[in-house]
């Protein structure tokens, strides 16, 4: 599987991670343990990241969107983390995307599992991978589903969200999964704004990213940290850069997100209302590197539980990954290979666990697959 690290293989007898027994333990098991390179730092500074008015930006005023464009531009050369206010999602449907989550981690580990992810899939339940991977796990449980967005030519009324999550749970979960049918869909429009906001920003204009994106097939996760008693050793969200395009992402009031910028970790402390969004390593491709996809985690404390609502925004499964040609000359030559959402997604299940170093490594695996073929 992991093939940076050997011992990271698929376990023969993984651990149950219960988080109602798990939270209150002194020790926690070694395979929980991070190496001393990746523990979490005390005191990390706060990362300075604009926060940007997206409304100004979408009503087309001309002084807030040059503004917002402005400091979305800066923020993704420089790190690629930016926050949204004014943004257009409502309030009620946040509070109660945060207050469903909380209600299904909270249930008994047995009635989680009804809609536990099965191997080789990535939709489902999982706590702390422990099916997956033997070390480096990761002191969370989550919950994804995939969402795809009508497709404007078509006029199918597809609630796949929803059908997902009351199959998996049960008819009692109609509610739940209507919630999260509506969130997904109030991402997939947000998303679509910063589209033209990065389109903008980038100066292909503000069609380009957003028709890109138009149909995209996304997937929503729900993480949630349980209490560790060993916050200095463990880790929540291991190191990583986002693989797919664009990340929104709802943290609760509880903190624990970093940024590793200029050497250091950084934290980016919650705002209520506002998003934090992160370009992923597939839209850095799509921009031909001008735009960066950095590393980030989330740490874990002993006093309360952590939410956060991440909606991964990533295209139609077969579409053409390749950067506009106003994007592509003499100084800023092809910086990766053209390559699908789907082949990009396949690495990271099969190949290769989610890091800080994902898209060299999968754009060196491309080169040779590409190579051999020449030669055979
Ligand atoms: C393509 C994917 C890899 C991860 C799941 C996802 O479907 C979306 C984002 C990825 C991930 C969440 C980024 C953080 C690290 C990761 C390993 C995790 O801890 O959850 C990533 C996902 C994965 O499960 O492989
Ligand atoms: O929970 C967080 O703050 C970050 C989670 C994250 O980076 C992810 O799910 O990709
Ligand atoms: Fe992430």
């Amino acid at each position: 599987m992991a093939i940076e690290d050997p011992k990271d293989v698929k376990p023969e007898t993984p651990i149950v991670f219960d988080a109602s027994v798990f939270q209150y333990h002194k020790e926690i098991p070694k395979q929980f343990i991070w190496p001393d390179h990746d523990k979490p730092s005390p005191n990390v500074p706060e990362l300075s990241v604009p926060i940007i008015d997206l409304g100004g930006f979408l009503s087309g005023d001309p002084v807030a969107s040059s503004e917002a464009t402005r400091l979305a531009g800066e923020a993704c050369l420089k790190h690629g983390f930016f926050l949204v206010a004014n943004h257009g999602v409502d309030g009620k449907l946040l509070e109660n995307a945060h207050s469903y989550a909380d209600s299904f981690f909270t249930m008994p580990f047995v009635e989680k599992q009804k809609a536990q992810r099965k191997p080789g899939q990535h939709c489902g339940y999982a706590s702390s991978f422990t099916t997956r991977f033997s070390s480096k796990l990761p002191w969370k449980e989550t919950l994804s589903f995939r969402y795809c967005a009508e497709d404007s030519n078509s006029n199918s009324d597809s609630n796949i969200v929803q059908d997902y999550l009351v199959n998996a749970m049960g008819q009692e979960f109609q509610e739940f999964g209507k919630v999260y049918q509506e969130y997904c869909e109030a991402m997939s429009t947000l998303s679509l704004g910063i589209m033209e906001l990065l389109g903008t920003s980038l100066g292909v204009g503000r069609k380009f990213f957003k028709e890109f994106f138009q149909g995209n097939d996304s997937i929503m996760r729900l993480n949630y940290y349980p209490r560790c008693q060993k916050p200095d050793i463990a880790l929540g969200t291991g190191p990583h850069c986002d693989p797919t395009s664009l990340t929104i992402l709802h943290q609760d009031n509880v903190g624990g997100l970093e940024v590793f910028v200029d050497g250091k970790w950084r934290s980016i402390s919650p705002k209520p209302h506002v998003f934090v969004v992160n370009i992923g390593d597939t839209f850095m491709a799509l921009s031909n590197c001008r735009y960066k996809s950095v590393l980030h985690r989330a740490v874990v404390n002993s006093e309360k539980p952590r939410k956060s609502l991440a909606f991964f925004l990533c295209p139609q499964k077969d579409k053409l990954v390749t950067p506009p040609t106003e994007l592509v000359d003499v100084e800023h030559p092809r910086a990766y290979p053209d390559f699908t959402w789907s082949a990009l997604f396949r690495f990271t299940q099969e190949q290769h666990r989610a890091n800080g170093n994902t898209l060299d490594a999968f754009s060196k695996w491309i080169q040779q697959k590409t190579e051999l073929i020449q030669e055979g």
